[in-house]
């Protein structure tokens, strides 16, 4: 395991954002999540950068279910990016901070009519319709409001990436969008076309998530293509976007060997150029969705060591002060991370240790192998890129309250999302009695 690139201060103290993070362990507490905002920038910007590169129309719209907070979508409106909402509480939150409704889409594969009328008054920029439930559903909604709404729709093109069974979104089989191959699609569109109150400014599908090749975007930019020269000569129907949606691959170990942002675009531009000139269509306006990308590398976990088991001869457990509860990634999809001892970051490592956290559940493993120094109770120990799907996933259970969140950036720390208190956790429980 090769040790990941990262800065310590004088006193071996890992640094992030150039602030110290024994004195945000100190200061906010652990558990912590931490963000070098800085990093969030970059990668918007190389998304951005690389599309324009390619001579492209475009939009990048940031995939907030990967880590949806105030600061964050505040963050998302000054970089002048559009985002991604999959719910009435995310449209809630970036509305709340800020984020003009015309840079917002809508997805979701059951939106409810309370949901679908909250866009439809809030006029986001796009709701992404996902079944034909939801056309009628939307349509009743404008009727009655006597309003109009740019649509998308969401097809699942028949493309099955490499990844975990559990992130895979565009093969046939699955509760996402329009099929292709069975016509679904094709009905879709002669439906929303024949409504006034819905102008479709273009189509979407997303393949899944943590994708480290780029032949599943050519495969999906062709068939975006195909489907758009489709429909013009069946329809009379051209759509002016083609949205590829999300899901490229970031580094969590050494195992993975991620493309860079313009790496995936440089491929994804060529596909759509060459295919639009066989297919006689103008250049589409392409969306993209990263999310995971955008703040995955960018998070950190801090965790105060405690407990230690060793059974001789066989293993040991060192325990941390959060877990499943701030992270159910290794639970959920047996995905792998690594970590650092955050005040010791260049102490010589020992053998591999299993990284334990405080749920009360035997798979509250953070780290099968966690190669660390020799650590022991009160050593800080920072788990490394989970900015995505962390704390946007993180639970109460067995009423642990949730981490505080900082932004770091520039030598300064800002707490973005307060720590809960024992109080937040019974704040919503009503008595029986
Ligand atoms: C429609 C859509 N867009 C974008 C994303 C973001 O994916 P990722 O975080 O892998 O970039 C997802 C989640 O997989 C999604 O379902
Ligand atoms: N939550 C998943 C990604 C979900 C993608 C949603 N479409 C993960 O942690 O990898």
């Amino acid at each position: 395991m090769q040790k990941p690139a990262l800065t310590a201060n004088a006193a071996g103290h890992l640094l992030l954002g150039g602030v110290d993070t024994v004195e945000l362990a100190q200061t906010y507490g652990t558990p912590l999540v931490v963000y070098d905002v800085a990093a969030i920038r970059q990668q918007i910007q190389a998304f951005k950068e690389s599309l324009q590169a390619n001579g492209l129309r475009y939009q990048v719209s940031y995939a907030s279910k990967a880590f949806a907070t105030v600061a964050m979508y505040q963050l998302v409106t000054q970089t002048g990016i559009h985002t991604d909402v999959v719910s009435g509480g995310e449209l809630y939150t970036a509305l709340q901070a800020g984020l003009p409704a015309e840079r917002i889409s809508f997805h979701g594969n059951n939106k409810s009519r309370a949901e679908l009328e909250q866009a439809v008054d809030a006029q986001v920029g796009v709701i992404i319709l996902d079944n034909f439930y939801e056309i009628e559903l939307l349509h009743t909604v404008l009727l009655e409001k006597n309003a109009t709404c740019w649509v998308m729709l969401r097809l699942t093109p028949g493309i099955t990436p490499h990844t975990h069974q559990y992130i895979q979104t565009g093969q046939v089989d699955s509760k996402f969008g329009f099929d292709v191959d069975s016509g679904q699609a094709d009905q879709a569109v002669q439906q929303v076309l024949a409504i006034p109150q819905m102008h479709l400014i273009g189509i979407h599908a997303h393949i899944g998530s943590q994708i480290f090749g780029v032949q599943g975007f050519e495969l999906l930019a062709n068939k975006l293509v195909d489907i758009a020269a489709d429909w013009r000569d069946r329809f009379d129907y051209v759509p002016e976007v083609l949205n590829l949606g999300g899901g490229f691959g970031i580094r969590y170990t050494d195992v993975d060997q991620p493309l860079s942002p313009a790496t995936f675009i440089d491929h994804i531009a060529a596909a759509f150029k060459k295919r639009v000139a066989l297919r006689g269509l103008a250049l589409p306006e392409v969306w993209l969705e990263p999310g995971r990308s955008i703040v995955g590398p960018a998070g950190y976990n801090l965790y105060t060591v405690g407990s230690r088991k060793d059974i001789p001869e066989l293993t040991s457990y060192v325990a941390v002060d959060g877990g499943m509860g701030d992270n159910i990634r290794p639970a959920l999809y047996q995905a792998d991370y690594q970590a650092v001892c955050a005040n010791h970051l260049n102490a010589p490592l020992v053998a591999p240790v299993h990284l334990a956290g405080k749920y009360c559940e035997s798979g509250d493993i953070l780290i099968d192998q966690a190669h660390l120094p020799a650590v022991a109770p009160g050593d800080l120990v920072a788990v490394l890129a989970t900015g995505a799907y962390g704390y946007s996933m993180a639970s109460n259970y067995n009423r642990n309250p949730r981490p505080a969140v900082v932004f770091v950036e520039n030598g300064q720390a800002k707490c973005v999302v307060a720590r809960e208190s024992y109080a937040d956790l019974t704040r919503l429980d009503q008595s029986y009695l």
